[in-house]
């Protein structure tokens, strides 16, 4: 029997409890162990539940049992999440958690410490919910080099933008369902700011080079400033607009790596992927493309991730799962501005045929898109490919001109 502690019950823990419950006969033949649950820690108290005796407030308790080999941190957050995992580690407790931001901020140092103490410190659920991702990336592709990573690695912006593209709802009300439906973060800006799947990048990203990217490091951008027109001109173009995430590891050996919303072509693999999925592409040079699909947040395909995880502890006491990257350095990610792109530009101006005159002029040429009904004043057009730094200065010149930038869309080379 191995006995193992559940930090925080909300949409996540309340999963791993109920799938350790539920199916704790096939998990005890998978992990060659019953695996007993002996204490849920969480502020609050939860009178009338099945499992009213295992809850605790005090994480002393946990920490200074020596029965408990296993602790799941499914609190999120980096308070006190980090200092409990650390102490649970230096305890010599093996730990498994869904925690993004914690393994995003955190993880070069926890992988040491459990490293130090021939320990598992196992993270499955931290990036796309359900979806198999960072033991393929650390095993299975593990002859690769990886060339780049791209994917919607956000299930609630997803989710935001297929109802408001298919079902014509308001942000605010799809945010809310959500919210509802457990897919959103405590604090859902991390969801709509992009800085939840920034968090995710950094992860893949460090996994799959070894070295930890730090989120402060990648430019972020959320889906906020989308609008229905920008919906619209996608369509037009032959796309749509997705929170994408994107990584490649370029020839100086530094990071080219972004979250945003992109316009991705209709024949990526990713156009398809909608509501609450993610999709995420992992080019080789062996394999070529790898794309892993299914449902990135929600209580049960999360706690699945992590009951694996907690499975993988238990069948690996004495031999770690080898998972580990170096500490990250400052010069490790290109400037955003230097990469190459084409972009989506939504402007507004009192006169389209001079608007387009000096556009042509300062760009060379661009690919005008327009659509039924626009706004009054409305222009939109797509540049060539080039330097952001340089579109950037010229839309810079346009605006004396009377060309005034409403929203800059990048285009995905997906
Ligand atoms: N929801 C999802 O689909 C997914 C979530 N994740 C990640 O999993 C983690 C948990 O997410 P989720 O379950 O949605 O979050 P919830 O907010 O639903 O649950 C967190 C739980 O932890 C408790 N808690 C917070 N701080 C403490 C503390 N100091 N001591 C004891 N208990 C505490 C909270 O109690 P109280 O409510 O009383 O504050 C709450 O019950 C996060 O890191 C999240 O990013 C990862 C993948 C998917
Ligand atoms: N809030 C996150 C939850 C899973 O990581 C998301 O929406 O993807």
């Amino acid at each position: 029997m191995v006995e193992i502690a559940v930090m925080g019950y909300g949409v996540v823990g309340s999963g791993v409890v109920e799938v350790l419950t539920n199916h704790a006969e096939n998990i005890a033949k998978r992990a060659k162990e019953q695996i007993d649950i002996k204490y849920i820690l969480d502020l609050r108290e939860f009178p009338g539940s099945p499992f009213e005796s295992k809850f605790t407030n005090s994480f002393d308790k946990i920490l200074n049992d020596p029965e408990v080999k296993i602790v799941v941190e499914v609190m999120g957050g980096l308070n006190p999440a980090f200092d409990y995992v650390k102490r649970c580690l230096e305890a010599g407790k093996s730990v498994v958690t869904s925690n993004k931001e914690l393994v995003a901020a955190k993880g070069a140092q926890l992988l040491k410490i459990a490293q130090k103490n021939n320990l598992n410190f196992l993270f499955e659920a931290s990036v796309g919910g359900g979806i198999p991702i960072i033991r393929p990336i650390s095993q299975c592709l593990a002859a690769n080099d990886v060339v780049e990573i791209a994917g919607i690695l956000n299930g609630t912006t997803n989710f935001i933008l297929t109802k408001m593209i298919r079902e014509q709802m308001t942000f605010d009300d799809t945010l809310a369902l959500a919210q509802k439906l457990g897919y959103a973060e405590r604090n859902p800006a991390a969801d709509v700011e992009g800085h939840d799947a920034c968090r995710k990048i950094c992860i893949l990203s460090s996994l799959a080079y070894g070295r930890h990217v730090y989120p402060d490091q990648v430019h972020t951008e959320g889906i906020t400033k989308i609008t229905l027109a920008d919906v619209e001109y996608a369509a037009v173009w032959g796309g749509v607009v997705k929170l994408i995430g994107q990584v490649k590891m370029m020839e100086n050996g530094k990071l080219q790596i972004i979250v945003c919303p992109m316009f991705i072509p209709r024949e990526s693999q990713l156009a398809n992927v909608d509501d609450v999925f993610n999709g995420i592409m992992v080019r080789g040079d062996s394999t070529g493309d790898v794309v892993f699909y299914g449902k990135g947040a929600g209580k049960l395909p999360t706690a699945s991730a992590v009951v694996a995880d907690v499975i993988d502890c238990v069948k690996h006491f004495k031999a770690r799962k080898y998972l580990y990257w170096e500490d990250g350095s400052k010069d490790y990610v290109e400037d955003y501005l230097l990469n190459e792109v084409a972009m989506f530009v939504r402007a507004e101006s009192d006169d389209e045929d001079l608007a387009f005159k000096n556009i042509n002029q300062i760009f060379g040429g661009v690919t005008r898109l327009s659509r039924k009904k626009p706004a009054n004043g409305e222009i939109a057009f797509v540049t060539d490919v080039m330097r952001e730094k340089e579109i950037v200065a010229k839309l810079a010149e346009l605006e004396p001109l009377g060309v005034n930038v409403k929203n800059m869309i990048r285009i995905g080379d997906l």
